[in-house]
C-alpha cells in the first residue's frame, strides 16, 4: 500500500527507512494522510472552479502572493489561486478537474484501507485523459486560453507542425477509440451485436410475416438464442428444432480451414460467424499487498504473551535486605601477605620481578610477575608450602592466569564480605543484561558483578559440601529470574527431595511453576513423581521440537519472535513458548533411589533440551562418580562447585582440583567450559525469598500452574496374571538375583540390577506372578519359593510348555 504512496521511502534494501516505512505503514498515519487528500481534492476543486470565474482579475496579484495588501477574489485566496494558476492555466486547463477527482478517491482508499491497485490504475487513466482532453481543448482554443491551458495549447501546436490540424484530430479519435477498446474492451462483435439489435427492434414493429421469416432464418434464430442469458428459457417449436438440426454446421468451418481435429470436437457447435462466445470475465484473484502476518502486526500489534497477567509488576528492590558491602582494604594485611609471599618464595629460589594486589569480597588476589627464566610448574608445587606459611585456608594458586603472564596467589581476606542480593539485582550489569535467563551469581575476585545467561550454559551442575551454600545459590538463580522474566516467559519445574529448600516457591504456583496434569502440588518430592515428570518434560521437549520443524526454525528464541509477529497460525498448535528451568536438588537421592530411571530422561534433556528452551540446573551434595556420571557430566558443560571437603570430588566436578581450598559461605568456582572463575556468590535469605513469593503470589495469577504434558507411566502392576512375553527384560536376571540370594526383596534387584523403585517393584510382582516369591509380607522379605537355579531353570523351562 504504502509502496504506491512513496515508493522512495521504502525502500526495503535500506533497513535506515525501516522506521520510515513503519511509519507509513502504521494505520493513524494512514488514516491522517488519506483525510488530508479528501480535504486538499476539495481545496482544490473548490480552487479550481472559483478561479474559473477570477482568474483574469486575479492574474495580476500574483506577483504580490506575500504583499498583505493585495486581495484575490479566488474563494481560497491567494494559494487557491496561485495552485489554480499552476495547474489551470500554466497547466491542462479545464482538464485539471481531473486531478482533484483523483486526489480525493485516493483519500478515501487510504482511509477505507481499500486495495490501492485499483486507483493507481485511475491514475494511469486520469493523466492520459487530463493530457487528451487539454489537447483536445486546445485544438480548438487560442494561445492564452483557460480551457486548454499553456501545456494544452503548447502540445498542441507541438503535435500540429508534425501532423497538421488534421492529423491532430485523427490522433485525438484515435486515442477516443482506443481508450473505449481497452477501457471497455469494445469490439468489432459488440458493434455489430449493437447493430443487430438495433434491427430486431426495428424487426419486432414489423408484421407477422416478417417475424415468421426471422425465426425461419437460422442464422438469426440461433444470434438471438445465444445472446440470452443461459438461464433465460426459450420455447422452441418441434419445426424450428428440425431447422436446426438440419444445419449442415460442419461445412462453415471447414470452408475456415480450421484444423481437422478442431472440427471434430466442434462439430456440433452452430455456424462460426454467428456464435458469439461468452468470455467468462476474468476474475482477479485477491492479492494482497503485504504480507499478512505484516498487517495482523499492524491491525493488532504483535503478540504479547505477557498481556493475559498484563498488570504483573515485578518484585520491588526493596524486598531484599542491604548490606554494608564497602569493601574495606585492610592495608596492613595486604603488606603482610604480601611480605610473606615474596619471603616463601625467595626460599625457594623464587624471585618476583613484580607484584599487585585485587582485593575482593572474600579473597585478595596477589598478581605476580616472576623473575624471567622462573618455571611455572615450580610456584605451582610450592602450592602448600606457601600456603603454610601464609598459615590461611584455602590459598589457591593459578599458574599462570589464563590470558596474562601472571601467576595469582589467592588469600582469603580476614574478614569477608558479603554480597547482597540487592546489590547484585541492583548493579547496571544485570538490569541492562540482553539475555534470556539472566542470572546474577555473584561478584568476581575483581568486584566484578557477574552475570550468566542460564539459556547459554545451557545446563547447570552444582555441587558441594553440605553447608557450603548450594541451597542459597538455587535461591539466588530463582531470585534472579523472578527479577527478570515474567510468568509468560518462564516456568519452573522444582525438584526438592528434602522437602524443605524449594516450598516457599509454593507460592508463586499459579504464576511461575509447571506440574503434572492432576497433581496437587507443583514442587516435586517423591521419586515416582520426578521419573513421570521427568518423561513429560521429554514429551514437552519432543512437542516442541515438533513446533519449531513446522515453524521452520532453529532455536525457541526465534520461534518466539516468529510467534509474536504473528506469522505462525494458533491454529495449528502453534503457541508462544515459555522457558522451563527445571531445578532439582539433592540429585545424589534421586540416583541412589531411581538410578537409571531418572538418569536416562535427564541425560537425553540435557542433550537435547537447550534449542527447546529447557534448561536443566541440577545440584548435589555427593559429587561422587556414581551421582556424576560420565553421561551426566558430558552434558552439563557448565558447572558450579562450592567447597567440597577433598581434591577427587573436586575433579569429579570440575575436572580440576580448587574446590577444596574454597573457604565456605558461597565462595565457589564457576566452570563455563574451560576457564574457572571464582565467584563469592550472592547472598539471598529465606526470609528475602519468601518476602518477594508473597509479593508475586498476592497479584493476579493465571488459572492453575503451567501443565506439562501426561505421562502415562507403567504403574507397578499388581495384577498377577501379567503374561509371559510382557515380562520385563531383565526377569531373567532378577529371578537368578533373587533365587541366588533366597531373599525376595525389591531394594536387593534395584542394588544387583541398578534399577530405580519403580521398575524393581515390578519385578517382584512378575516373579510373585511366575510362583519364584511368595506374596508380599509387610517389612519382611518375601519368600523366595525356588530353592536353587536348577530348580528355576526347570520353572521357566515348563513355563515354555
Ligand atoms: N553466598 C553466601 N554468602 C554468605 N554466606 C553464605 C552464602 N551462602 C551460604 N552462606 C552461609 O552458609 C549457610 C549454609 O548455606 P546453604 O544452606 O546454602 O548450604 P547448603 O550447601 O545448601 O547446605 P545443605 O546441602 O546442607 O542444604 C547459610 O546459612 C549462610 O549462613
Amino acid at each position: 500500500m504504502a509502496k504506491k504512496k512513496k515508493p522512495t521511502k521504502i525502500e526495503p534494501k535500506k533497513p535506515r527507512f525501516q522506521s520510515a516505512k513503519a511509519f507509513l505503514e502504521n494505520r493513524q498515519t494512514q488514516t491522517t494522510f488519506g483525510l488530508f487528500l479528501a480535504i486538499f481534492a476539495i481545496f482544490l476543486l473548490v480552487a479550481f472552479t472559483s478561479f474559473l470565474f477570477s482568474w483574469e482579475t486575479d492574474q495580476s496579484e500574483l506577483t504580490e502572493f506575500t504583499n498583505k495588501s493585495s486581495n484575490v477574489k479566488n474563494l481560497l485566496g491567494k494559494i487557491g489561486h496561485s495552485l489554480s494558476n499552476f495547474f489551470m492555466y500554466k497547466g491542462f486547463g479545464i482538464a485539471a478537474f481531473i486531478l482533484p477527482i483523483l486526489i480525493f478517491f485516493t483519500g478515501i482508499y487510504l482511509l477505507l484501507q481499500v486495495h490501492l491497485k485499483k486507483i493507481r490504475k485511475s491514475w494511469g487513466w486520469g493523466i492520459l485523459g487530463m493530457l487528451w482532453l487539454s489537447i483536445l481543448t486546445g485544438f480548438f482554443t487560442k494561445a492564452g486560453s483557460l480551457l486548454s491551458g499553456v501545456v494544452g495549447f503548447e502540445m498542441n501546436n507541438y503535435l500540429q507542425k508534425f501532423l497538421g490540424k488534421t492529423g491532430v484530430l485523427l490522433l485525438l479519435i484515435f486515442g477516443l477509440l482506443s481508450y473505449f477498446a481497452i477501457r471497455f474492451k469494445i469490439n468489432a462483435h459488440h458493434i455489430s451485436k449493437l447493430l443487430k439489435r438495433k434491427e430486431k427492434v426495428i424487426g419486432q414493429t414489423s408484421t407477422d410475416s416478417e417475424k415468421n421469416a426471422t425465426q425461419n432464418d437460422p442464422v438469426t434464430q440461433k444470434t438471438e438464442e445465444l445472446s440470452l442469458k443461459p438461464n433465460e428459457s426459450i420455447e422452441k417449436s418441434e419445426f424450428e428444432l428440425s431447422v436446426e438440426n438440419l444445419q449442415p454446421t460442419i461445412k462453415n468451418y471447414l470452408g475456415k480451414k480450421e484444423p481437422k481435429k478442431e472440427v471434430a470436437l466442434d462439430i456440433e457447435t452452430p455456424p462460426e460467424e454467428d456464435v458469439e462466445i461468452a468470455i467468462e470475465k476474468i476474475v482477479e484473484e485477491k492479492t494482497e499487498s503485504e504480507n499478512l502476518s505484516d498487517k495482523l502486526v499492524k491491525d493488532f500489534g504483535e503478540f504479547d504473551p505477557k498481556l493475559e497477567l498484563g498488570t504483573f509488576k515485578f518484585p520491588t528492590l526493596n524486598l531484599l535486605r542491604e548490606f554494608n558491602e564497602s569493601i574495606s582494604i585492610d592495608q596492613e594485611e595486604l603488606e603482610a601477605n604480601k611480605n610473606r609471599i615474596v619471603e616463601t618464595l625467595n626460599n625457594y629460589k623464587i624471585g618476583i620481578a613484580q607484584i599487585k594486589a585485587t582485593v575482593g569480597p572474600t579473597v585478595t588476589l596477589y598478581e605476580i610477575v616472576p623473575e624471567a627464566g622462573i618455571r611455572i610448574s615450580k610456584i605451582k608445587n610450592l602450592e602448600d608450602d606457601i600456603a603454610l606459611s601464609l598459615s590461611a585456608l584455602g590459598i589457591r594458586i593459578i599458574a599462570p592466569i589464563p590470558g596474562k603472564g601472571t601467576i595469582g596467589i589467592e588469600v582469603p581476606n580476614k574478614k569477608a564480605t558479603m554480597v547482597s542480593m540487592k546489590s547484585m539485582i541492583a548493579s547496571t550489569k544485570f538490569q541492562n543484561a540482553q539475555m534470556e535467563l539472566p542470572i546474577a551469581l555473584g561478584k568476581t575476585i575483581s568486584n566484578e558483578s557477574f552475570v550468566v545467561d542460564l539459556a547459554k550454559m545451557p545446563h547447570l551442575l552444582m555441587a558441594g559440601a553440605t553447608g557450603q551454600g548450594k541451597s542459597v545459590g538455587l535461591n539466588v538463580i530463582l531470585t534472579s529470574l523472578l527479577y527478570k522474566k515474567h510468568p509468560a516467559e518462564v516456568k519452573f519445574v522444582l525438584v526438592d527431595p528434602k522437602k524443605v529448600e524449594l516450598t516457599l516457591f509454593n507460592k508463586i504456583e499459579r504464576h511461575y511453576l509447571a506440574k503434572l496434569p492432576d497433581t496437587d502440588e507443583a514442587i516435586i518430592t517423591d521419586t515416582t513423581k520426578v521419573v513421570h515428570t521427568l518423561n513429560s518434560l521429554c514429551i514437552e521437549m519432543d512437542n516442541r521440537y515438533d513446533l519449531l520443524k513446522s515453524a521452520m526454525v532453529r532455536n525457541i528464541k526465534e520461534y518466539n519472535e516468529k510467534f509474536k509477529t504473528r506469522k505462525l497460525n494458533p491454529e495449528n498448535g502453534h503457541q508462544f513458548l515459555p522457558y522451563i528451568v527445571l531445578v532439582i536438588d539433592e540429585f545424589a537421592d534421586l540416583i541412589m533411589t531411581a538410578g537409571k530411571e531418572v538418569e536416562t530422561p535427564i541425560a537425553r534433556l540435557a542433550q537435547l533440551a537447550r534449542a527447546i528452551g529447557i534448561h536443566l540446573i541440577v545440584a548435589t551434595q555427593r559429587p561422587s562418580v556414581n551421582v556424576i556420571t560420565g553421561i551426566i557430566k558430558a552434558n552439563f558443560p557448565s558447572r558450579i562447585a562450592f567447597r567440597v571437603t577433598s581434591k577427587i570430588d573436586s575433579r569429579t566436578i570440575l575436572d580440576s582440583s580448587g574446590a577444596d581450598q574454597l573457604i565456605g559461605k558461597g565462595d565457589m568456582l564457576y566452570s563455563g567450559g574451560n576457564q574457572l572463575v571464582r565467584i563469592q556468590c550472592a547472598f539471598v535469605d529465606t526470609p528475602e525469598v519468601e518476602k518477594i513469593t508473597d509479593f508475586i503470589g498476592s497479584q493476579k495469577a493465571y488459572p492453575e500452574a503451567h501443565l506439562l504434558p501426561e505421562f502415562l507411566g507403567e504403574e507397578s502392576g499388581t495384577s498377577l496374571d501379567i503374561n509371559i512375553n510382557d515380562r520385563d527384560s531383565l526377569f531373567k536376571d532378577a529371578c537368578l538375583v533373587i533365587v541366588r540370594a533366597q531373599q525376595g526383596s525389591a531394594s536387593l534387584l534395584q542394588r544387583k540390577l541398578k534399577l530405580g523403585y519403580n521398575r524393581a517393584g515390578r519385578l517382584i510382582d512378575q516373579l510373585e506372578a511366575a510362583g519364584i516369591v511368595g506374596p508380599f509380607e509387610g517389612s519382611k522379605a518375601r519368600q523366595v519359593l525356588v530353592p536353587d537355579e536348577m530348580a528355576l531353570n526347570q520353572l521357566l523351562d515348563n513355563e515354555k510348555k
